[in-house]
């Protein structure tokens, strides 16, 4: 009896000590944004990568490639390579002597531009410009008061307008989008094959119209392409052949095509906006048209999984950022937002641990 309570008592000591290493993780989570966007300004995956070589460096070999006429603390730089390969951002290698050298991991590898001048760095980057890094101490005022949106508050203007007024944010906010939808649609187009037969494609809140471009590169037998988005933003988007850049706002109408997608956009609306633009797509379609629909989808159960955390992070991203009632939403409040608007045919299709697409029939 007594050697079960001394067992009770150490597994509470021992289940504690565990519960303040967890909340002192926590409470220096920020490093890991902060050095990481640090890390991506100062160039230190291309200077590793050299083009392919991926040799170790050492922090001071870094530091010589990123500032070839001398200067930074070579010391502190590892200090962050260190923290960063904790999170599997870099490989260590640690000789006999103590010297530390870092290569890239596969995660690291997807920081380097490609040859487009795209990577997935201008992801963590715009979504640590200042703008948004003064609206996160408010996120409090969307639990106080749901028309309060943090950013505005911030801000004093919505994200999106804040972004259009200033052609470097802009163009930041193409980038950081694109460097992770390029290899993302590359993989959905390999899988999925929705597009056949299509020969007018609408792409709702469009952006830039990469995804268009793809998927007609992919598929000639989408001969126009129609990339719909606000008139602010298409004013920037460069000109893609086949494609007609369209500015609009779909909870007015929506361009009519055989078949029209939406990627990435819902998530920034309410339901009763979904609603809307759902109605909008459905008079715009003809009899049997399909809206194709890329989102990220939660899935029921909560746990602890990378998959879970990244989508559940990226709404309260959202819900600060952009809408504080846009959401994450699961696939049965995408098959009801189908069912609510006509649509009787519904099929998911599971392609990415974050983007699924999500088929809607008349
Ligand atoms: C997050 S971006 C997604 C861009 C692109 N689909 C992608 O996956 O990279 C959302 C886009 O939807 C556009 N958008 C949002 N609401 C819209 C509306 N009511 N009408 C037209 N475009 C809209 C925004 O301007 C923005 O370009
Ligand atoms: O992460 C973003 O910046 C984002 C994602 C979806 C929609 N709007 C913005």
């Amino acid at each position: 009896m007594v050697e079960m309570k001394e067992d009770v008592t150490n597994n509470t000591k021992m289940s504690e000590s565990k519960a303040r290493l967890a909340i002192l993780e926590l409470a220096h989570i920020m490093s890991v944004p902060m050095s990481l966007t640090t890390i991506i300004k100062l160039k230190v995956a291309e200077a590793i990568w050299q083009d392919g070589s991926n040799t170790p460096l050492s922090a001071a070999d870094i530091l010589a490639r990123i500032r070839p006429h001398g200067g930074g603390d070579a010391d502190n730089l590892q200090r962050l390579l260190r923290m960063l390969t904790s999170y599997d951002i870099f490989d260590e290698h640690l000789s006999n002597c103590g010297q530390r050298k870092y290569s890239l991991t596969n995660i690291g590898k997807i920081l380097v531009d490609d040859y487009q001048g795209l990577s997935c760095a201008y992801f963590m980057l715009q979504h640590h410009q200042d703008a948004l890094m003064r609206a996160w101490p408010l996120i409090g005022e969307a639990v106080e008061d749901p028309t309060i949106q943090p950013f505005v508050k911030a801000n004093k203007e919505p994200a999106f307008e804040y972004y259009s007024k200033r052609p470097d944010e802009m163009n930041l906010f193409f980038k950081s989008l694109s460097g992770m939808s390029v290899p993302l649609m590359k993989d959905m187009l390999n899988k999925y094959d929705g597009f056949l037969g299509v020969e007018t494609l609408v792409d709702v809140g469009g952006s830039s119209g990469i995804s268009l471009r793809m998927i007609m590169d992919k598929y000639p037998n989408v001969r126009n392409g129609i990339n719909f988005d606000f008139p602010d933003t298409v004013s920037s988007a460069p000109p893609i052949p086949g494609v007609t850049h369209v500015g609009g706002d779909a909870f007015e109408s929506v361009p009519s095509g055989d078949a029209i997608f939406i990627k990435w956009t819902i998530v920034n609306w309410t339901d009763e906006e979904c609603i809307l633009v759902f109605n909008n797509c459905y008079k715009s379609l003809p009899e049997n048209g399909k809206l194709i629909v890329c989102e990220p989808v939660l899935p029921e159960q909560t746990d602890e999984s990378h998959r879970t955390r990244a989508l559940l992070g990226a709404d309260i991203f959202i819900m600060t950022m952009y809408k504080t009632k846009g959401k994450h939403r699961t696939e049965q409040q995408f098959k009801q937002l189908g069912i609510a608007t006509g649509f009787p045919h519904f099929r998911a299709f599971y392609f990415d641990p974050y983007l699924t697409l999500l088929e809607f029939q008349k």
